[in-house]
This record gives structure tokens, C-alpha cells and sequence, in this order.
């Protein structure tokens, strides 16, 4: 297990990739697709992998499942940190963060606990709950229901050595420069918008320097391109990438509800990677939405 501080510094100095889970025809986890997708990857370089995140359905995956996600990663990924979602309540939560450590996972994306809401106080003894339940450094994600004030971060940083990072899913600029300006160098800073590549440059005027890319799965060149040109404050190329590519991949993402993470495993199949659909109650693209993102993908920036 990677020390959670080297984590730290690690996620802050690169893209992160979240691959897709693929399912085989009998809707169970098919490692050996995952194994394939993710070798395919490997050459391209990023900072890590988290696993079992939102592009990766953790929301429909069995805890046994994501053990094995962790697994089949580590196996493939020979050397890169895997760093793996984890949530629901918070028995759950600790016992998913163990098996994970377990399995040879090096950190946790903790993502929103289950269903309600909660006040700032309960979400603190969730997170300080898993965080005392594994080695492994944690991230924070904001998200949903879920929503850590800058006030209630900097006390966990305080409280849990393990905590090392943040990202951010809500948009909500206001709290995320609050907390980066609260936690400054404490916590390494991830932009997750759903397609973060259209927020990445508001993000960094908000402290945010690296963040998470859903498309990487399918165009990694592409998105190591505008991860470079964003590094080195290239706005005219993150302009003209946007333009040519990513907002035409939103306009297809747009077209119904869950696609963010849809649209990514049509673009992985074309890209000739067996992913198998989708869990409910996500849905699969159309014949015809399928053909718009071989288009796109052809004729890639
Ligand atoms: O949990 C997730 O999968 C994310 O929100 C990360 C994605 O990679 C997101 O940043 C995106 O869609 O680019």
C-alpha cells in the first residue's frame, strides 16, 4: 500500500483516469475485459486510477464486486496507484474500505453515503468512521446529498491523517475555493464534474489543479492533450479542444439522464473493448447514438 501523503502528492501530479466496470452476458463482472481495457491504457501516462467510481458504477456493484474490480486492477495495472470508490452507510462503507485494503487497494474515493440527507456533524463521523477503519489514504468527494462545508474538512484533515484529498462534483465554486483556500496544501484538490474537461479551467481559478477524465477510457490521447494544454494555462487549446470535441460528446451525453457514464462505455466498446451494457437503472445508448459517437470518435481532436 502506497503511504497516504506519497498518495496525496501522486494524485496532485497527473490526470486520473476512472475506467468503466464491464459486465459479461450473464450481467456478472468480466475481469478479463477489464484486464484487456485496462492494459490498453496503461501505456498512457496518468497519475492513477480510481476504480469502482461513479464512471465505474459503483452505485450497482455488489462490496464483492469492487474487491474484485480492486484486484483485477492491481494485476493489470502493475505499479500504478488503484485507488477504489466505496460508500453507502457506514457499517458498509468500513467494511467495503477493508476488503478493499485488503485486496490490495492503495486509497478510497469515498462517495455520497445512501439516500438522505445529513447534517454536517453526522457526515463528519461517517467520514472519520472510514477513515478510521483503513490505512489507506481517503478522498472526500462532494457530491449529491453529500456536501462537506470547508469548516467541517478542516476539522477531519485535523482529525484523520488519512485524509488526503477532495473532489468536488457539485459545481458549486463558492465552497470548493473556500476550501482550498481553508485546507491549502493538507488535502490534494480533484475536479469530478461529469465531464470535468468543460469545468477544468473555472476549476483551477478555484485552486482545483488536476482532476478526474471519464473520456480518457475511449480517446486517451485526446485527453492527456487538453490535461497538457490546461497544465501548462494553453486556454486557446482547451478552447479549440472544446469546441471541437467535447462539446459535441456533451450534446450526445445531454440526451438523457445517466449518459455521462453511458455515453463513456458506448466510447469504449467502439474503441473494440467487450464492456457489455450498462446496470439498471442506467440505460444504454440508441443504434443511432451509437453511430453519433463513432463519428465522434473518428474525427477526434
Ligand atoms: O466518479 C466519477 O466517475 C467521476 O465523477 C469522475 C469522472 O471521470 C468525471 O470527472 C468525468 O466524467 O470526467
Amino acid at each position: 500500500m502506497i503511504d497516504p501523503l506519497d498518495l496525496r502528492d501522486i494524485v496532485r501530479s497527473g490526470l486520473l483516469s476512472f475506467p468503466v466496470t464491464p459486465f459479461d452476458g450473464q450481467d456478472a463482472f468480466n475481469p478479463h475485459a477489464f484486464s484487456a481495457h485496462l492494459e490498453w491504457l496503461a501505456p498512457h501516462p496518468v497519475a492513477g486510477l480510481i476504480v469502482a467510481g461513479g464512471t465505474g458504477e459503483l452505485f450497482s456493484l455488489t462490496p464483492a464486486e469492487v474487491v474484485a474490480v480492486v484486484r483485477t486492477a492491481k494485476a493489470a495495472q502493475k505499479g500504478k496507484p488503484v485507488i477504489a470508490g466505496c460508500g453507502y452507510g457506514t457499517r458498509l462503507a468500513c467494511e467495503m474500505a477493508e476488503g478493499i485494503e485488503a485486496a490490495g487497494g492503495d486509497g478510497i474515493l469515498l462517495l455520497p453515503h445512501y439516500l438522505i440527507g445529513a447534517p454536517q456533524d453526522g457526515i463528519a463521523n461517517h467520514i472519520r468512521a472510514v477513515c478510521a477503519a483503513t490505512k489507506m489514504g481517503v478522498i472526500v468527494y462532494n457530491r449529491g446529498q453529500s456536501v462537506v462545508s470547508a469548516e467541517t474538512l478542516a476539522r477531519l484533515a485535523d482529525d484523520c491523517p488519512n485524509l488526503i484529498g477532495f473532489k468536488d462534483g457539485t459545481g458549486d465554486i463558492d465552497t470548493v475555493r473556500r476550501i482550498t483556500i481553508q485546507n491549502g496544501d493538507r488535502l490534494a484538490y480533484i475536479g469530478g464534474m461529469p465531464t470535468h474537461e468543460l469545468f477544468a479551467q473555472a476549476f483551477r481559478g478555484a485552486g482545483v489543479d488536476t482532476y478526474s477524465s471519464a473520456v480518457f477510457n475511449f480517446v486517451p490521447e485526446t485527453a492527456l492533450r487538453f490535461h497538457a494544454a490546461f497544465s501548462a494555462g494553453d486556454d486557446a487549446t482547451c478552447a479549440r479542444m472544446l469546441t471541437e470535441f467535447y462539446y459535441p460528446f456533451a450534446r450526445i451525453r445531454d440526451r438523457k439522464t445517466g449518459y455521462a457514464v453511458s455515453a463513456i462505455k458506448a466510447g469504449v466498446a467502439l474503441r473494440g473493448f467487450d464492456t457489455g451494457p450498462v446496470r439498471p437503472p442506467l440505460t444504454d445508448l440508441t443504434e443511432e447514438e451509437r453511430a453519433m459517437m463513432a463519428e465522434l470518435i473518428d474525427g477526434r481532436a
